[in-house]
């Protein structure tokens, strides 16, 4: 796990700012601020209905912010305002991919066709939009195959390859969620947000995500963001926690840190600040008896 020295000294890749978002009277997110640094699996937590997917969804743009910034910083040095992108040019231009709380794979396709399906913007542009670049073209011919590869790749590291011809709605749900994980690397992101990976998995199933998630963030260098209610996986796997109440954030840091945040506890166990400290030797005479 990276050292919070080597965080700070990290870049970037995403800064949300002074964002909110009303539905109706609810002010679901309230003036949130945070920053997601290059290189790093962020863990986004909080008690259920916290905000914490309609900060994904704007980030994803699935939602448009009643107010204010999300900036995207690519390696290349090239900036993007989320905010402003429709969900589509999000994942295109900004190199920003994600996956659902509710599995959302082709379940009719095989699984290599999923794989394909995501990389089809890119063979579009390899056949000039044309059928007759589709038929004939040599760039065309070379994209598609470096297409077949990159899933390929993929397959491979979720450990699905034997399974690549099987339709996708066949798989148990542990796959299926490595499946879709697959299917957004294979868009070639440079931020991958994740809502919930590790929810309806068996032990087995969540160690086996957290490797291809510390794989991820190792081998390609691409940024994790995570929704998770799993602690086990958030804190084996994190580098930098943002915990989340009320559409406010309440604490920020390493995950030692927010482990040990008063206002952290105090929100799990419902209870006010003030009164962490009594719930907490409470709890401990309780399990000493
Ligand atoms: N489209 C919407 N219209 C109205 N209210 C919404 C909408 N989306 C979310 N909300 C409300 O915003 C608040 C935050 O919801 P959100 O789903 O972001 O929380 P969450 O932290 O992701 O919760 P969970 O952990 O249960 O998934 C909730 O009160 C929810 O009911």
């Amino acid at each position: 796990m990276t050292s919070g020295i080597q965080t700070m000294n990290k870049d970037t890749i995403l800064k949300v700012e002074h964002l909110s978002m009303r539905f109706g009277g609810l002010m679901a997110i309230n003036d949130l601020s945070l920053e997601v640094k290059r290189g790093d699996i962020t863990a986004l937590i909080g008690p259920n209905g916290a905000g914490k997917t309609t900060v994904f969804n704007c980030i994803t743009g699935f939602y448009k912010p009643t107010m204010g910034m999300i900036s995207m910083t690519q390696k290349s040095g090239k900036q993007y305002l989320l905010e402003r992108l429709s969900d589509f040019d999000i994942t295109k231009q900004a190199k920003v991919a994600r996956t659902f709380q509710n599995i959302r794979l082709f379940g009719g396709l095989t699984v290599l066709e999923n794989l394909l399906v995501a990389q089809h913007n890119k063979l579009m542009k390899a056949s000039g939009y044309t059928v007759m670049g589709l038929l004939g073209m040599a760039g065309y011919k070379r994209e598609a195959e470096a297409s077949i590869e990159m899933a390929r790749f993929w397959l491979e590291k979720t450990d699905l390859i034997d399974r690549a011809d099987d339709p996708a709605g066949d798989l148990p749900y542990g796959d299926q969620r490595r499946l879709e994980i697959a299917r957004a690397m294979c868009t070639g992101p440079e931020l991958l947000c994740l809502d919930e990976p590790a929810a309806g998995l068996n032990p087995r199933e969540s160690l086996a995500l957290n490797n291809l998630l510390k794989s991820i963030r190792d081998d390609t260098g691409t940024s994790v963001l995570l929704i998770e209610h799993d602690m086990s996986v958030v804190m084996e796997i994190s580098d930098h926690v943002v915990v989340l109440e009320y559409g406010q954030k309440i604490s920020d840091g390493t995950p030692d840190h927010v482990k040990n945040d008063p206002k952290v506890i105090a929100a799990y166990l419902g209870v006010e600040d003030d009164e962490v400290e009594d719930v907490i030797s409470e709890e401990l005479d309780g399990s000493v008896q």
